[in-house]
């Protein structure tokens, strides 16, 4: 994709922005641009789902390569490292506002989303959009019935262990606990709740040359332990990406580690109170809890277009990072607000006080300032590095391994990942 010939641009201009998001999250980022749209006569920002957010990516590398890359690409936060080492692909969001006249003023965006996005000389390279952070959902109905305090969900994971055996002894549940993104909620955000690093140099914050090393005796023994609670029927497995949901909407799971985005479909279908606490921690972990870390995704822009068409999303930028749209996205759909204008705004709207679910994934992020094991992950060809630590964790769980030799094979395996990206890094 080399840049377009800056001929008299013809008005109005569209402009393809690739989305992971489908469902209700992806109907209401089409919403948005349907507004945006409505608001000026200039633009017209064409919104595509591109299946999940693995898909979304893949599709667009393949469309860079070809030539036809859409203007817009949201990028789950495991991309970012990918991204950032492959320069020449992206437009910077940084050099993107500045040249259109409306440079970004980071101090406006919560510092732990944009510790995730930007350089090591603190430009912001893509544009925070869906920051998210898994918490702690539980059916309070189900809690209840089984005699557990509906306002003091259990904080720590032999906590976990407890209520499960007393929400099964209802026989009403196939299972008391499951969770969604099983590396980013018992991998990479377990880590981070820790304070135990999932890889060298601040998590790849600090170079390319980072090794994995999350196969220590505190990540082997929780792999170990999900394995002997999926045996008992304390915890069953739902997947490796979001799909678990209905696990826990259905009622037939009262316990359920997933994004805070996933609070926008479990509020549509679930037919129970529910709540959310923050994610357990093995109080024996000197460092724990921590501080979690985000997920979720940014919105990046791609090289290759004219000045003209990054001037419109720019202004499409501009828009939805406004206060009213930010404040909106976030209580509808979970994820945090990005910029502390729209959590302000969100606090005098009384959401809060409304919905304390939303408060607990701002609270869980800022428990504690971070450390390097805490800021973020930034390692390239990280999609497929988390495919490893799924082949790992599955692994373990169906029997085939040890934790401690799952986890062994997948910090080899990802470190072979690391080391061929390192190779290609401009
Ligand atoms: O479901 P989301 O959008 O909060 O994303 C969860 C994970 O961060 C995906 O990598």
């Amino acid at each position: 994709g080399g840049a377009k010939e800056e001929a008299r641009p013809d008005y109005p201009m569209e402009l393809e922005m690739w989305i992971g998001l489908g469902g209700d999250l992806g109907q209401r980022i089409e919403e948005m641009a349907a507004d945006f749209n409505s608001r000026q006569d200039k633009y017209v920002i064409n919104v595509v789902e591109q299946g999940d957010y693995e898909e979304a990516m893949t599709s667009a590398i393949a469309a860079y390569r070809a030539g036809n890359q859409p203007h817009i690409l949201q990028v789950y936060e495991v991309g970012t490292g990918t991204f950032m080492g492959s320069r020449q692909v992206i437009k910077p969001v940084y050099e993107l506002m500045a040249d259109a006249g409306m440079p970004m003023n980071k101090d406006e965006y919560l510092s732990q989303v944009t510790a995730y996005y930007s350089d090591l000389e603190g430009n912001m390279l893509s544009f925070p959009f869906n920051s998210s952070t898994p918490i702690f959902y539980y059916n309070i109905d189900a809690f209840r019935e089984a005699g557990l305090d509906p306002h003091d969900p259990p904080s720590t994971w032999p906590e976990v262990a407890e209520a499960a055996e007393k929400l099964m002894a209802t026989g009403n549940y196939s299972a008391g606990f499951t969770f969604q993104w099983p590396s980013w909620t018992q991998m990479e955000n377990f880590s981070a709740w820790h304070d135990v690093p999932l890889g060298t140099r601040a998590n790849g914050m600090l170079g390319w040359d980072a090794e994995l090393v999350f196969n220590d005796e505190v990540r082997v023994r929780h792999l170990q332990q999900l394995v002997d609670w999926q045996k008992n029927g304390v915890f069953q497995y739902g997947g490796r990406r979001g799909d678990a949901t209905p696990l826990f909407t259905s009622g037939d799971v009262p316990m359920y580690i997933a994004s805070s985005a996933a609070y926008a479909g479990i509020a549509r279908t679930a037919n129970f109170e529910f709540s959310a606490g923050f994610l357990p921690y093995w109080p024996d972990v000197a460092g724990a809890p921590q501080n979690s870390i985000i997920g979720g995704g940014s919105l990046w822009v791609m090289g290759g277009h004219s000045d003209a068409e990054y001037q419109g999303i720019a202004e499409f930028f501009a828009y939805l990072s406004s206060a009213e749209v930010q404040a909106e996205w976030h209580q509808f759909s979970g994820y945090l607000p990005v910029t502390y204008a729209a959590w302000e705004l969100s606090r005098e709207q009384g959401f809060y006080d409304k919905i304390p679910i939303h408060n607990t994934a701002i609270s869980q992020i800022t428990l504690n300032p971070p450390t390097d094991n805490s800021r973020g992950l930034r390692f390239g060809m990280f999609p497929q590095v988390r495919n490893v630590i799924l082949d790992g964790m599955e692994a373990a769980l169906t029997g085939e391994m040890t934790a401690q030799r799952a986890l062994d094979q997948a910090v080899s395996r990802g470190n072979a990942l690391l080391r061929e990206f390192e190779r290609t890094v401009q």
